[in-house]
């Protein structure tokens, strides 16, 4: 066996098949500053497969402009090493070209900060890279802990991530659950009780940017009130303006332990965090290497949430970490909706950074639907990293087919996630506000 170069290479280190699976899983009717949560949202899941039928497994974002990339990587990598995660960016950058429809905006739905078309690619990447790593964790019989060269705690943290929410989506569609609405302070803490007996989660977020800043202030201080002491953060998603951030750090200087993209922009934080003790926390404005220097040597961001899936991948995360380590900013992890394979492979990294300050987000309660055989469980608000060859996963063949039938039965609409279409189900007038919507 060769890989593409020339080389030789073991046989059993070759991949021979790339499969790629877009599905589309349930998710509650969730509300940010954008809209809502489609009642189904979509993610891809990677499988790499060795000469030797060793599988190792990756999940990313599944929207079509990740599709696109993903393919022609896919193609490409059959002969490459899994080992070779360096050779992954660059035959990445040979082989992906440019996304079509990239825009400098806030990204619609994800939340994300800018579009780039680097910050497609990476994300891409992240999937390949995990899925890499695990087949070579299994190849070699060691974590993927190890691959990243070793862990330094056995368990994790995890932080709730509560959301104002709607009882069920528009029109009755997904899947019904029992949480009930929250868009009240009162529905807050009943949200965030809920998570705390069942997870045993010990520190809090809300995402907010949803009720006017009094109302999201008033639902901070419930919670205040109901969990004394504990970590608590609120997240916008950069809908104030600098005047309406600083208004609010003033109101939870006493039980923030961090305030979250309270404005867009590297400018707005800055001057955010110039009036304020409040530390500043983003996954919006430091997204990828270049936003970096100016934001630390700014002062603009005192904690950054790395993903793995923004960063391309977990060695890169350890690079950011390391970045921020040097800085002096603190570090936390970013979530997006996501299923067990992307949880396991951040349980991973973040087993390996010294310096991650604090309890990870993570959407999994939210997500009932999995393409592993096994769900995590948290206990007391953690998750035991896994000494398990690879990921430590087992991918569900059944589950997977079912979730990629549901993907091939949609008609187009739910393949690209948009929650200001989902949220028009509900009020045909909606539009995605404009920032800073206060
Ligand atoms: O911390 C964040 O900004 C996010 O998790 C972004 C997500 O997209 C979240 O707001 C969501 O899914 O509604
Ligand atoms: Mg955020």
């Amino acid at each position: 066996m060769q890989t593409a170069d020339g080389a030789a290479t073991p046989s059993s280190a070759a991949i021979a098949e790339v499969r790629l699976t877009p599905i589309l899983i349930a998710d509650p009717p969730l509300l940010n500053t954008q809209g809502v949560h489609q009642p189904y949202t979509p993610r891809l899941i990677i499988e790499v497969v060795t000469a030797d039928g060793t599988t190792g497994v990756g999940e990313t974002y599944g929207d079509s402009r990740y599709l696109d990339l993903a393919a022609p990587l896919a193609k490409a990598l059959p002969g490459h090493r899994i080992s070779d995660l360096n050779g992954l960016f660059t035959l990445a950058e040979r082989v992906c070209g440019e996304p079509g429809d990239v825009s400098d905006s806030v990204d619609l739905g994800g939340l994300r900060g800018v579009q780039t078309a680097d910050k497609l690619r990476l994300s891409v990447i992240s999937g390949f890279e995990v899925a890499c790593l695990d087949a070579l964790g299994k190849t070699l019989g060691l974590p993927v802990h190890a691959l990243l060269g070793g862990k330094v705690r056995d368990a994790v943290d995890y932080s709730a991530y509560l959301f104002y929410r709607l009882a069920e989506h528009p029109q009755g569609a997904g899947e019904p659950d029992d949480w009930g609405a929250a868009l009240d302070p009162a529905g807050v803490v009943a949200q965030a009780r809920r998570f705390a007996d069942i997870y045993g989660f010990g520190s809090f977020k809300l995402k907010g940017g949803v009720f006017p800043p009094e109302q999201e202030i008033a639902a901070v201080r419930a919670l205040a009130e109901a969990f004394p002491g504990k970590p608590l953060r609120l997240d916008p998603n950069g809908a104030w303006s600098v005047a309406t951030s600083l208004e609010v750090a003033r109101e939870l200087a006493d039980v923030l332990e961090y305030l979250e993209d309270p404005a867009s922009s590297t400018d707005r934080m800055a001057e955010v965090a110039a009036g304020t003790d409040v530390p500043l926390a983003t996954n919006m404005c430091v997204t990828t290497v270049p936003e970096i220097r100016e934001a630390f040597t700014r002062g603009a961001v005192q904690v950054v949430l790395s993903d793995h899936h923004y960063w391309g991948g977990l060695r890169r995360t350890q690079q950011l970490a390391a970045i921020c380590g040097a800085f002096g900013v603190g570090l936390s992890m970013h979530s997006n909706t996501h299923l067990g394979i992307s949880l396991a492979a951040m349980t991973h990294v973040a087993a390996t950074v010294p310096n991650l300050d604090y309890a990870c987000d993570t959407h999994y309660p939210w997500q009932t639907e999995d393409v592993i055989t096994e769900r995590h469980v948290f206990e007391d608000g953690r998750l035991a990293v896994c000494d398990r060859p690879g990921l430590g996963v087992t991918l569900d063949p059944a589950a997977l087919a079912a979730l990629h039938q549901r993907w091939l039965d949609d008609d187009g609409t739910l393949r690209d996630r948009d929650d200001a279409a989902a949220m028009r189900k509900a009020d045909p007038s909606w539009r995605t506000p404009s920032v800073p919507r206060w």
